[in-house]
C-alpha cells in the first residue's frame, strides 16, 4: 500500500469536473505488506446525490472509502473524483472530499470544537481572526455554540461527531465520505444525524451497517471479499443484503446458516 506523497501538490492544479463523482476503474489495493488485495479489481461510477457502501465486516467498505480520498493508493487501476485521478493530486482532492471517520476522536486533533473548526478553515481563511469568528459561527449554526470551547474529551459522541462534521464540512467539499457515522449514536442523535446528512448539498457516499440509513440513499453497493458485487438503487440493494446476509452471499460456498466468516471464502 503507498501513502499520500508530500511532493504532490508540485503537480500543476488538476481541473475538476463538477458532478462527476467517483469512479473506480479496474482498482486493486494491497494490504500494507502487499500480501493480499483488500480491493480486487474494482469497477463502477458512483455519481448519485447518496450512495451506501454495504458489507460484512471486513468486505472492504472503509478501504474503499480511502481510495477516495487518496490515504491508500491503488496497486493498480484508478480511482477518480470529478474526473481527477486521485493518485498525483491527493491534496486537491483532498480539499474537494471530506471524509467524516466512525470514532470523531480519531479526527478531532485540537483540544476544543473552536480550535478543531479553525485548523480545517486554515486552508480557505488566512486572517485568524476572521478565521475564529468563522468557526463560532459555523459551530453556533450546528447548536455547538454553548460548547464551543470545552475540551473535545468533554463531549458526548455525539457533540463530537457534530463537531468532526462541522470542521469537515467548513471548508465546503463537494464530496463527503461517512465512514458508519451512526455506529457510535443514540437513537435520538443517529435520526438527527441522518435528517442533518438529508439538507447537505455535498454528494454523499456512507459506508454503513445501518440499513435504514441505506435505505434513504438514491443508491448502494454491496462489497463482499474486496469486490463489488451489485448496484442499484439503495432499497432495492438493501432487500438483496439482508437476503445475503440470510443466505450466503453469491461469492461464498455455501456453510450451514451461523458459520459464515467475511473473508474466508472466494468464489
Ligand atoms: N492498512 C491495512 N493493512 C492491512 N490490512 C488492511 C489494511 N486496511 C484494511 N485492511 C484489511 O482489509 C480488509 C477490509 O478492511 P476494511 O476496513 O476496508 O473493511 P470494512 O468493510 O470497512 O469492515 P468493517 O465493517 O468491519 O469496518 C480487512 O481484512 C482489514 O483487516
Amino acid at each position: 500500500m503507498v501513502f499520500w506523497k508530500k511532493n504532490s501538490s508540485a503537480l500543476p492544479a488538476p481541473s475538476f469536473a463538477q458532478g462527476a463523482g467517483i469512479a473506480f476503474k479496474n482498482v486493486t489495493c494491497m494490504d500494507s505488506e502487499g500480501q493480499r488485495a483488500i480491493v480486487s479489481d474494482v469497477t463502477c461510477d458512483l455519481k448519485a446525490p447518496s450512495t451506501a457502501v454495504l458489507g460484512l465486516n471486513g468486505s472492504g467498505k472503509s478501504s474503499l472509502l480511502k481510495l477516495v480520498n487518496g490515504i491508500y493508493s491503488p496497486a493498480f487501476g484508478q480511482v477518480l473524483v470529478d474526473g481527477v485521478e486521485v493518485a498525483g493530486h491527493e491534496a486537491a482532492v483532498r480539499s474537494r472530499v471530506g471524509l467524516l471517520f466512525s470514532n470523531p476522536l480519531a479526527q478531532l486533533i485540537m483540544p476544543t470544537p473552536t480550535e478543531d473548526v479553525e485548523l480545517s478553515l486554515r486552508s480557505i481563511i488566512a486572517d485568524p481572526v476572521e478565521r475564529k469568528a468563522r468557526a463560532l459561527e459555523l459551530l453556533e449554526s450546528r447548536g455547538l455554540g454553548h460548547r464551543a470551547h470545552a475540551s473535545v474529551y468533554d463531549l458526548s459522541g455525539g457533540e463530537q461527531q457534530l463537531v468532526a462534521l462541522t470542521s469537515v464540512l467548513a471548508v465546503e467539499p463537494s464530496i463527503l465520505l461517512l465512514d458508519e457515522p451512526t455506529t457510535l449514536l443514540d437513537l435520538r442523535n443517529r435520526s438527527r444525524l441522518i435528517d442533518l446528512l438529508g439538507t447537505l448539498d455535498q454528494q454523499l457516499v456512507i459506508s454503513t451497517h445501518d440499513l435504514e440509513l441505506a435505505e434513504t440513499c438514491q443508491q448502494a453497493i454491496i462489497v463482499s471479499n474486496g469486490r463489488v458485487i451489485a448496484q442499484g438503487a439503495g432499497p432495492e440493494m438493501v432487500t438483496i443484503y439482508r437476503n445475503w446476509c440470510a443466505v450466503g452471499f453469491p461469492d461464498e460456498e455455501t456453510e450451514p446458516a451461523g458459520q459464515q466468516s467475511a473473508g474466508s471464502k472466494r468464489a
